[in-house]
């Protein structure tokens, strides 16, 4: 059953327009990732979705008391800088019915109650900003742009974090440029260009709507015609190469065992496979033009 529909949403600042027409649903316990190039309305949306934003047209249906079940995260997380980690997190606890246990959030954060904020590193900051999301016990979390600037340890560990508070059954809405953050965390996303969604779909099913071809390029002397008649290939396209002519093998499926079952990697030189990533998926589906 879907916790958050929105249908049709528009939003527009005087005349700029954020947000054109989104729709998409996210259910119970999902991971929903939105993603899109910068200034494509991401944040105006999720604002929305959390009832800081009122639409202009459009409807948001979140079933959930959105002061007390709905977290929030957005871009930057600023506090005074000689509030600790522990003060933060027991103000903003006694702003809700039933807090979590903010000295557990912490623990699992990797947090220590006594750092001020003033020194705590962006990584840290990043997962104080999650905790403080998260300490009223939500149903719902909306995390904005949680790894941006953080380097890959540090977002590795919030990923780790992400994935723990999935598994407790909040669904999360994620808004994010990284697709590798996709690929990990999120069961669904939205690809959303210039106001619009342009694809619903699981990241895999992304790739496979970008092509979700693969393709095997090697060095051979040996003859390839028979690499054509295999039903997992498509093309074969023979170039000139230094030492060797370069051949280039695209198709689907169990590619890579289908030819090396024909001509193995011994008569080979150079074997790489290259598929269609996430990345690429991105920019077809946003467009290479809108950067
Ligand atoms: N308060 C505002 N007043 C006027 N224009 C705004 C306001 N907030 C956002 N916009 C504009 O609306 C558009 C969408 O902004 P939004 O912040 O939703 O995009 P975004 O996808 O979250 O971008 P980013 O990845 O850079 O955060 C942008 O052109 C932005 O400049």
């Amino acid at each position: 059953m879907a916790i958050i529909t929105v249908d049709h949403l528009r939003k527009t600042y005087g005349t700029r327009v954020a947000v054109e027409d989104v729709s998409f649903s996210v259910k119970e316990g999902e991971v929903f990732g939105i993603v899109g190039r910068n200034g494509a309305g991401k944040t105006t949306t999720v604002e929305c979705v959390a009832g800081l934003r009122t639409p202009t047209a459009g409807t948001v249906t979140v079933d959930a008391d959105l002061k007390e079940q709905v977290g929030v995260q957005l871009q930057e997380c600023s506090l005074p800088d000689k509030i600790r980690v522990g003060e933060a997190l027991a103000l903003y606890a006694s702003f809700y019915a039933r807090p979590a246990d903010w000295r557990a959030l912490a623990e699992e954060a990797g947090l220590d109650l006594r750092a001020p904020f003033g020194k705590l590193s962006g990584g840290q900051r990043q997962r104080l900003s999650v905790a403080l999301a998260l300490v009223g016990s939500p149903r719902i979390a909306i995390l904005d742009e949680l790894t941006t600037g953080l380097d890959p340890r540090a977002r590795r560990e919030t990923y780790d974090l992400i994935a723990r508070i999935r598994e407790r059954g909040v669904t999360i809405l994620l808004v994010t440029h990284f697709m590798e953050e996709v690929e990990r965390l999120c069961d669904r996303v939205a690809v959303i260009s210039r106001g619009r969604v342009r694809a619903v779909d699981t990241p895999e099913g992304l790739v496979a709507r970008a092509g979700g071809e693969q393709r095997l390029v090697f060095h051979t002397d040996e003859p390839v015609d028979a690499l054509r008649a295999l039903p997992e290939v498509a093309s074969v396209t023979v170039a000139d190469g230094a030492n060797a002519p370069e051949v280039t093998v695209t198709g689907t499926g169990e590619l890579l065992s289908a030819v090396t079952a024909v001509l193995p990697p011994s008569r080979t030189r150079g074997l790489r496979m290259e598929r269609t990533t996430l990345d690429d998926a991105f920019l077809v589906l946003t467009g290479q033009e809108e950067s």
